[in-house]
């Protein structure tokens, strides 16, 4: 199979540039629209997919995100490999504005979200103990560390509804809970792209302190759109450096990503809704065809 790199492109990224045959196109899905057009075009010779996860000119909230139509089209066009990049807040005194983290666990505290593509007539559950693919992230890591920004590997992303930021007393209960970073959009998102058997890996960039940190005060939406233009432009170079460290034709996931399907679904066959069968044909087709 054929790589195909999907980039989920969170506040202050808006596009991407270097693209081959570049083309925004309109894709439908069962679940509604994505957020916008996808970017498809060529990087490096790769097949690539770009969204802006709350569309150009920022539209979406992170409630408003359709995080499983913007999932569904990313599987449709045939990507296997999704790298989600995302403004976030930190925890931590060492993980200061304008690093990146490579994220790979997460805490979800959103509660007003479609959060499977699985349901009533169709149920499923897969593994979600280590919910962002170590292969992929490995490569993202390789690639931010070129652009010369500081990477920490590995951290716990608090994913919170929104869109107000967190109280002074939310903000040190998740850093009493060994939450390094937060933000408001990561969940569902990695859910769902497990379901739909993807890759996922997610490049968290600190804008800010969120409110904990005695020094900082409290989070000022300004602060953090200055900070957002700096890391939006490193994340353009990352993301063009992502093509070299991957593989065109793509070894299976060692860390089975790819086939998280496999044993995930409990409805007997005789007992499923064709109705939502059919909206599953992009996401679930390879275990629910034959
Ligand atoms: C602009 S600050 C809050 C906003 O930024 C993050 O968005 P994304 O994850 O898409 O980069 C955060 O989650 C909030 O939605
Ligand atoms: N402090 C914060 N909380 C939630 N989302 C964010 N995105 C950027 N900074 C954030």
């Amino acid at each position: 199979m054929q790589t195909m790199i999907g980039v989920i492109g969170g506040s202050g990224v808006y596009d991407i540039d270097g693209l081959e045959e570049a083309r925004w196109t309109r894709v439908e899905t069962p679940w509604g629209a994505p957020s916008d057009e996808i970017l498809v075009g060529r990087l490096g010779g790769m097949p690539i997919a770009f969204l802006p996860r709350h569309g150009r000119g920022h539209v979406h909230s992170p409630t408003t995100v359709p995080y499983r139509a913007n999932i569904d089209a990313l599987k449709r066009l045939g990507v296997t490999d999704v790298v989600s990049v995302s403004a976030c807040g930190s925890f931590r005194e060492e993980m200061a504005p304008g690093d990146f983290v490579i994220v790979d666990q997460f805490i979800d505290r959103s509660f007003a979200r479609e959060k499977s593509f699985f349901g009533t007539g169709c149920v499923a559950h897969v593994s979600l103990a280590h919910p962002t693919c170590p292969r992929l992230s490995a490569v993202c890591a390789d690639a931010a560390r070129a652009t010369g920004v500081k990477v920490h590997m590995g951290g716990t992303y608090l994913c919170m509804e929104g869109p107000q930021f967190s109280t002074l007393a939310e903000s040190l209960m998740y850093r009493s809970w060994g939450c390094d970073v937060i933000g408001m959009t990561n969940m569902p998102e990695a859910k769902l792209a497990r379901e739909a058997e993807l890759c996922y890996a997610s490049v968290a960039m600190v804008t800010d302190y969120d409110s904990w940190h005695p020094h900082h005060g409290e989070v000022d939406i300004t602060a953090i759109i200055a900070t957002l233009g700096a890391n939006a432009s490193h994340a353009r170079t990352l993301v063009a450096g992502l093509p070299q460290r991957l593989e065109a034709e793509r070894a299976p996931c060692p860390h089975g990503c790819d086939r998280a399907l496999d044993f995930a679904i409990m409805t007997a066959p005789d007992k499923r809704d064709p109705a939502l069968l059919a909206k599953l044909d992009a996401v679930a087709g390879r275990v629910l065809k034959g």
